[in-house]
């Protein structure tokens, strides 16, 4: 049995139904992305799991108890969100100790977990700062080791990262990774960001206008989009209708299909598939090329290994496609 089990889950506002016939699941120590464009649903489907929002029907299970109708403080679930919330009145240390406060812990035990939370963070130095005084990443630190200290058994992260610069980002979304595995905590993320979800998740839920389009491991979501609002919304996917597939490739093509940048490479020498250089971007690693085969424009990604490999605008090139890893959409 799964240890989060989310059946049939509905909200509406008054006659707007924001999802209806929700369901999924997540194991033990898993952590599981809700991604998704602006206002998909994603927000108020995490709000409904921590109890702050109500549900208009369906049902929540958590670590074999049913939550539904329990109020948020009783479900065990610890929520992160974008803007921190942390209290400007407390100290680092304060904050994070707060909750167990509320709990009535013992003195000695509270100041024991919030400096192992603080370690853990790696905020020990900064402990007695004030949010006002910490950058947006340690002030998200700070509610990530808030959240933790209780030992929820479901972390809800809500676009946590958004907020910060992408260093940063980069930076923090690895220590919570790092930090979830090492609990083996079971963990909810919010993003509309498909990088973010690629890098950090094992599996996505991914959502569109209330409902959810794929429930997959994260690598298979990337390799094995099943239509075209997936292959549109990860990575870079040229998109070829069932008629451009048939020209590209001079044989019957029966659906649409899905083609990563990176599987095409470029060549000097003629090819089944020729065609001319329209433009060139250097984006560091990577030298994006957009290329007219046959009157269909593909973008195509090669290893930016040496300048002397690369082609120009106007020129002619071979282009290699292995069909085996090209993707036809339902
Ligand atoms: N309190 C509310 N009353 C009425 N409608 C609401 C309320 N909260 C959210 N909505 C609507 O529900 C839909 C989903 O919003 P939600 O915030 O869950 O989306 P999201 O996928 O998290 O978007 P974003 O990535 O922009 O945060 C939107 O159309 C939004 O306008």
């Amino acid at each position: 049995m799964s240890f989060l089990s989310v059946n049939q889950l509905e909200k509406s506002y008054d006659k707007q139904t924001i999802f209806a016939g929700i369901n999924f699941q997540a194991d033990k120590g898993e952590l599981v992305t809700l991604l998704g464009p602006s206002g998909c649903g994603k927000s108020t489907l995490l709000r409904c799991i921590a109890g702050l929002t109500e549900i208009s029907g369906g049902k929540i299970v958590l670590n074999q108890k049913e939550i539904t109708h329990m109020p948020p403080q009783k479900r065990n679930i610890a929520m992160v969100f974008q803007n921190y919330a942390l209290f400007p009145n407390m100290t680092a240390f304060e904050n994070i100790a707060f909750g167990l406060k509320m709990r009535q812990l013992d003195k000695k035990i509270i100041h024991q977990k919030v400096t192992h939370m603080l370690e853990l963070v790696e905020l020990t130095d900064f402990a007695q700062r004030y949010p006002h005084q910490l950058s947006g990443g340690q002030c998200q630190r700070v509610a990530l080791a808030r959240a933790l200290v209780v030992e929820p058994d479901l972390l809800l992260l809500d676009e946590p990262l958004s907020a910060l610069d992408a260093k940063i980002r980069k930076h923090l979304r690895e220590q919570i990774r790092h930090i979830q595995q090492q609990l083996k905590l079971t963990t909810i993320f919010v993003t509309h960001d498909q990088e973010e979800a690629l890098s950090l998740s094992d599996r996505i839920v991914l959502m569109d206008k209330g409902e959810i389009v794929q429930n997959t491991k994260a690598i298979e979501l990337y390799l094995a989009p099943k239509n075209q609002f997936v292959a549109g919304f990860i990575g870079h996917y040229n998109i070829l209708t069932q008629e451009q597939a048939n020209r590209l490739f001079a044989e019957t093509i029966t659906t649409s299909l899905a083609i990563r940048p990176e599987i095409i490479s470029l060549s000097r020498l003629p090819q089944a598939i020729n065609g001319t250089v329209i433009s060139r971007h250097i984006l560091g690693n990577i030298v994006r090329y957009r290329v007219n085969c046959h009157d269909i424009l593909l973008v195509v990604d090669c290893l930016n290994i040496s300048e002397a490999d690369y082609f120009h605008e106007g020129e002619r090139v071979g282009v290699s496609i292995p069909l085996s890893l090209v993707q036809s959409l339902a």
